[in-house]
């Protein structure tokens, strides 16, 4: 069975705070993303999470002036020290062949904790070992990158039945969660039924779109780390491609009725749309 995610279903977990609420209660996210090479990796994550909602953005990557820079409310920090993450994000903007060691060791503590960690990108190799509950985010590139070095046979990624199939091993190999992302972006955790999340315009393939989707999905993590995964990540993905419409003038419709031809859009717009989206959904 494959299950299609709908607008309901992210409408069902999206909660507006309430009086009982603080930063923290409303989810605390840290992002360990960024590199020298890709700054912007970092703040396209940062910008998302909080849109998304966070209460709290903890920020321990090698970007930190480009972060603050765009988002003062970040707390910039070389740990997370005391503070309770609620949900990790990793990889995003790194490359694992220019890690040192250093960045290793503070990778492997996150991937070793009981905090959920989405891992993306350049961290996707330390996955293997790793024991924390966790969402991978390959693109089809990183997937098939992925299964090689887990010493799974290559996929035919051409037809949906083969990435559903792909994704399913992969997530029961690795006991984790696995997300390939596309046009329609195929989620499974390491057990229960495949999700799949169409209907993004294509106008969100767009550089740095994939980051902006793994700040998504941890700030929906951290604001119920008890929540499945394979649950806050399709919502997120949901949430992130109605964000994509809105902002790409897609979801206004057409005069005819129908969708709207829509219109360029980069990554940061697609951050920004996010509120609108949220805010649509409550409503
Ligand atoms: N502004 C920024 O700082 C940006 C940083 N980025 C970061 O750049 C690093 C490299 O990521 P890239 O994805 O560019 O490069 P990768 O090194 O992951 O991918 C390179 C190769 O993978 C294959 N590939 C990539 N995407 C594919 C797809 N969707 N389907 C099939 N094959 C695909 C292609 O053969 C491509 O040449 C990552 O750390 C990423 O997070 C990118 O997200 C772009 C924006
Ligand atoms: N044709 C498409 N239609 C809709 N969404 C797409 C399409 N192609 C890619 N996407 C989405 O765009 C994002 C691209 O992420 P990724 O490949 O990681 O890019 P980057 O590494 O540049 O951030 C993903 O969320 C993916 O699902």
């Amino acid at each position: 069975m494959l299950r299609e995610w709908t607008r309901a279903d992210t409408s069902e977990l999206l909660r507006v705070p309430t009086a009982d609420d603080d930063k923290y209660s409303r989810g605390v996210v840290g992002l360990r993303t960024g590199s020298a090479s890709y700054p912007g990796a970092a703040v396209l994550g940062v910008e998302a999470a909080w849109r998304a909602g966070a209460g709290y953005v903890l920020y321990t990557g090698g970007a930190r002036d480009a972060v603050l820079a765009r988002r003062p409310e970040t707390v910039a920090r070389d740990e997370a020290g005391r503070t309770r993450v609620g949900a990790w994000v990793i990889g995003s903007g790194t490359d694992a062949e220019h890690r040192d060691e250093r960045e290793r060791t503070a990778l492997e503590e996150i991937l070793r904790g009981d905090v959920a960690v989405v891992v993306d990108a350049g961290a996707l190799d330390l996955a293997a070992h790793a024991t924390a509950p966790m969402v991978l985010t390959p693109h089809a590139g990183e997937f098939r990158r992925l299964r090689a070095g887990l010493g799974l046979e290559d996929v035919d990624l051409a037809t949906e039945d083969a990435r559903v199939a792909g994704v399913v091993e992969t997530a029961s190999r690795l006991g984790a969660t696995v997300l390939l992302k596309g046009s329609r972006t195929v989620i499974a955790g390491p057990d229960g039924e495949p999700i799949v999340i169409g209907d993004a315009p294509a106008w969100l393939s767009t550089a740095g779109s994939g980051d902006v989707l793994g700040g998504v999905i941890g700030a929906l993590i951290a604001a119920d780390p008890a929540r499945t995964l394979a649950v806050s990540a399709a919502a997120a993905v949901w949430l992130h491609g109605r964000a994509a419409a809105r902002a790409s003038g897609v979801a206004g419709g057409s005069s005819a009725g129908g969708r709207a031809a829509g219109h360029p859009i980069v990554a940061l717009d697609v951050a920004e749309a996010l509120p609108g989206a949220i805010g649509e959904l409550l409503s």
